[in-house]
């Protein structure tokens, strides 16, 4: 893979995960004494890896896929963060999501710093098979630039256990030796940690959970709205329809469900069970995802794809709390919007944070090659989600700021912190 220098023009900054992160950054610095210098640096990734991956396609012809990885920053440790397979990623997707994986970790206080990359291609085009070779083939063009110190890939999007099960095995068999540790997400039998593909979904549970009480919403009277029911948006919907909320409304690229007396969340099959599978059933009426942005309800969990809370629909969204289950829901014009009219947002980087968290545990476990009961998992996730929750509430009750900002609070101050110490400019 050949290293690239990152250009992007104003025009596309306008709609890119880059621009909404960079703009996210130079919020939360006003708020914090820091270096301009450093701040400056974090605008910007240290590297990004664009690669040509050709694919042999089951009927024997030969196509090339484009794959990226971009890494942010190193200070706190080695980059982390997941790899995307999905028709729109682009560089400047992954450079600002990278961004958001610095800020994520470092919230969490985890020894990462914060990369993301993926292939632009559309998983359900492939067979399994394809998928397998595709993998393989990216893991061998990122050879170079990946390891249990120095980079280490994760799922996300259009990703799961397999795939990163395909890449480790890839990437081991270059080296010579099994190396469980170049990847997390992976499953169990290979020295994954249980509990890591349901603990996105579960930290924002979690997090819903404590933000419901910040603002005496009993849980058992909630209703929540969830768009996207993947990896992320299935767990999180069923943990809390467990816990006593009413989910009313769930979707999928294909649009949505709808009950007013709430749905059985355990009987709508995932992203990951069957794809495109959240259609409706007798007592459910079909939604737009639209529709499903602008419902009355207590939570809205936006959990598919970035971009999804704009200015076109900012002023139209009814809910009383936002808990971004995905990465980048809310551009920044909407997140203004949001501020004004009082509506909280509870930020990516800690809702959905129990992935890398459980990812970090999936290291430490690798290192150890000791594996940790799913009760342990789940024990020391509760226990870190709320340990960085009372970091952020503690930045929230003490400023005029919002609930993202007093998270960039923290975590600019953390990776500040460390440049500071470590000389600068590492
Ligand atoms: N997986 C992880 O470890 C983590 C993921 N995230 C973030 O969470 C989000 C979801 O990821 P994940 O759950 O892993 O993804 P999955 O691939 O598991 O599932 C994605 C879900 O979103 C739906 N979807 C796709 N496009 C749209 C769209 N345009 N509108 C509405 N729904 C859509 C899919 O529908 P269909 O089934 O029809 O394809 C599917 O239900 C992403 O932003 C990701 O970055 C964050 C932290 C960790
Ligand atoms: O588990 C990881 O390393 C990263 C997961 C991820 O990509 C994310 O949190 O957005």
């Amino acid at each position: 893979m050949s290293e690239q220098k990152t250009v992007t023009t104003a025009d596309e900054e306008a709609e890119s995960a880059l621009a909404t992160a960079r703009a996210q950054l130079e919020r939360a610095a006003t708020h914090i004494d820091v270096d301009a210098g450093i701040v400056e640096r974090l605008k910007h990734p240290t590297k990004v890896l664009r690669g040509s991956v050709p694919l042999e396609r089951d009927d024997g012809t030969v196509e090339i896929f484009t794959g990226y990885r971009a890494q942010h920053d190193d200070v706190r440790g080695p980059y982390k963060g997941g790899l995307r397979y999905h028709p729109d990623v682009t560089e400047d997707e992954c450079i600002g999501l990278a961004m958001w994986m610095t800020w994520k970790c470092a919230v969490m206080d985890l020894p990462f710093g914060g990369a993301k990359g993926g292939i632009v291609v559309d998983p359900k085009d492939l067979s399994a098979a394809e998928q397998e070779r595709l993998t393989r083939r990216f893991a061998e063009e990122m050879r170079d630039f990946v390891g249990p110190t120095v980079d280490i890939p994760a799922p996300d999007m259009g990703t799961d256990a397999q795939t990163m099960a395909w890449f480790m095995d890839a990437y081991s068999m270059q080296e010579g030796e099994t190396v469980p540790g170049v990847v997390t997400g992976k499953p169990p039998v290979i020295g994954g940690s249980y509990g890591r593909s349901e603990a996105p979904g579960r930290s924002v549970a979690l997090v819903t959970r404590e933000t419901a009480d910040h603002y005496d919403l009993p849980l058992e009277t909630a209703t929540v709205a969830v768009q996207g029911f993947g990896s992320v948006g299935s767990e999180a919907a069923r943990l809390l329809d467990e816990w006593g909320a009413t989910v009313v409304a769930v979707s999928d690229v294909s649009g949505g469900i709808y009950d007013a007396d709430g749905l059985d969340t355990h009987a709508i099959e995932s992203h990951g069970e069957r794809p495109e599978a959240v259609s409706p059933t007798e007592g459910t009426s079909q939604i737009t995802n639209e529709e499903l942005l602008e419902l009355d309800v207590d939570v809205l969990i936006p959990a598919a794809v970035g971009n999804v809370l704009t200015n076109a629909n900012a002023d139209a969204v009814q809910a009383d709390i936002i808990v971004e289950g995905a990465n980048g829901p809310t551009t920044t014009e909407a997140d203004r919007i949001f501020a004004e009219r009082g509506v909280p947002v509870i930020p990516d980087i800690v809702a959905n944070a129990g992935g890398v968290t459980v990812s970090y545990f999936e290291w430490l476990q690798d290192i150890n090659r000791r594996q940790w009961s799913l009760e342990r998992v789940h024990e020391e996730l509760e226990a870190e989600m709320l340990s960085a929750w009372e970091d952020v509430r503690a930045e929230f009750t003490a400023r005029d700021v919002t609930w993202r900002e007093a998270a960039y609070i923290v975590a600019l101050s953390r990776v500040a912190e460390a440049k500071s110490t470590r000389g600068l400019w590492p």
